[in-house]
């Protein structure tokens, strides 16, 4: 259960909505799950009133990150951000909004001085954080935006390029377009951004995961892949060049390939991850085949960040009836990437 080196730094997320829960819960199933150390950055008051309502009995320490490896193995260790958090379950106040960027900024700094190992998100609810003025689509750019801003203290690098991918072991996706309407994606998907996309992918599908030679799926845009420019031109014009581009620059991609036979269990077997053209399209085979064990992981950046796979879930905060598999599998992922696996644990792939 133990691990060395700095805790993960796990981020507040909505607090209206399951984030406080499943911390909760994954904390007190730390020895059964083999978790690494966490510091969730948060309002110590908030988890000791959800512990309360939710009947858990979670002792509850405010710390230092450099204090929370030594207390994790007997309390909650939570590093207060000093931040009023009124929101209640399922009634999402923009005045927490504050609070919940506050624990990604923090959990940034702290992962680019060495001070924790890895950022692992709560959710956030997109809209609550837009009504407070956020301006990015989600954590995925956010998180680029600061990093690019820690390493623009030392260089005049651009920010790093984020690439969404939802891991499980059973399946691996990467939307190449996030969260952008659907009647925006054909003007979205370019030749240069899926080869830009597919080139992170496969970077760090090595570097990260440890698989010496990843194959990538490329999914074609229209119904069956535009059957050859007569359903669509995209896959023709667009999606088969830059494939063509991976291909020249070393790279194991195939496609494009219908999406709707990318996915089942013998197709599944000739790929690493499947690029896919839009959210759905890669979201929606994951999440109905590994809800519960997939974890968002954005590649790209210079720290390793994971999350669960799912939202708020404002329908069920607060009622205990929240499963917190998705975050354990995103604390334990976020500890293997980043080198910290629990002992006898070291290969993703
Ligand atoms: N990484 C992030 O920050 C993410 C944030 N969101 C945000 O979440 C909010 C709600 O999104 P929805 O589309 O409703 O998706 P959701 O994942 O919050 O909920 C969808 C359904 O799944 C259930 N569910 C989700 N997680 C569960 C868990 N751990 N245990 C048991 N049941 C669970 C919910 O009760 C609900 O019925 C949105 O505002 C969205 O922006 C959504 C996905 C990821
Ligand atoms: N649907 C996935 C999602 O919303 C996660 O977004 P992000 O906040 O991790 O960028």
């Amino acid at each position: 259960m133990t691990r060395a080196g700095p805790p993960l730094a796990l981020t507040l997320g909505e607090p209206a909505g399951i984030g406080p829960d499943i911390t909760l819960l994954a904390w007190q199933r730390r020895a059964a799950a083999a978790l690494p150390a966490f510091a969730l950055l948060a309002s110590p008051d908030l988890m000791r009133t959800r512990a309360k309502a939710l009947g858990l009995a979670v002792p509850i320490e405010t710390v230092g990150l450099r204090e929370a490896a030594a207390v994790f193995p007997r309390a909650l260790p939570v590093v207060d951000l000093g931040l009023p958090v009124g929101a209640s379950p399922g009634r999402p106040d923009a005045s927490s909004a504050p609070a919940a960027i506050a624990a990604i900024d923090r959990a940034v700094a702290a992962v680019t001085a060495g001070e924790a190992s890895a950022v692992v998100t709560n959710p956030i609810a997109k809209h609550v954080l837009y009504a407070a003025g956020f301006r990015q689509p989600g954590h995925t750019e956010y998180l680029a935006e600061l990093a690019g801003r820690h390493a623009g203290r030392a260089s005049d690098d651009a920010p790093p390029r984020p690439v969404m991918m939802l891991w499980s072991p059973t399946l691996a996706v990467v939307p190449v377009t996030i969260h952008v309407p659907l009647a925006r994606v054909p003007e979205l998907v370019t030749r240069d951004l899926i080869v830009a996309t597919g080139r992170i992918v496969a970077r760090d599908l090595v570097a990260r995961f440890g698989i010496a030679r990843p194959r990538l799926a490329v999914a074609g845009l229209d119904p069956h892949a535009g059957e050859g420019g007569t359903i669509g031109t995209a896959d023709r014009d667009v999606v088969a060049p830059a494939v063509a581009a991976l291909v020249a620059a070393g790279i194991a991609a195939t496609g494009p390939l219908p999406a709707d036979t990318l996915f089942h269990e013998a197709a599944r077997k000739n790929y690493d991850a499947a690029l896919c053209m839009y959210h759905d399209q890669a979201l929606i085979p994951i999440k109905t085949l590994a809800f519960h064990d997939a974890v968002n992981v954005t590649l790209g950046l210079p720290f390793v960040r994971t999350s669960p796979d799912h939202g708020t879930a404002f329908d069920i905060a607060g009622t205990g009836t929240a499963d917190p598999s998705s975050l354990i599998a995103a604390l334990r992922l976020a500890a293997r990437l980043a080198g910290h696996a629990p002992a006898g644990e070291t290969a993703v792939a």
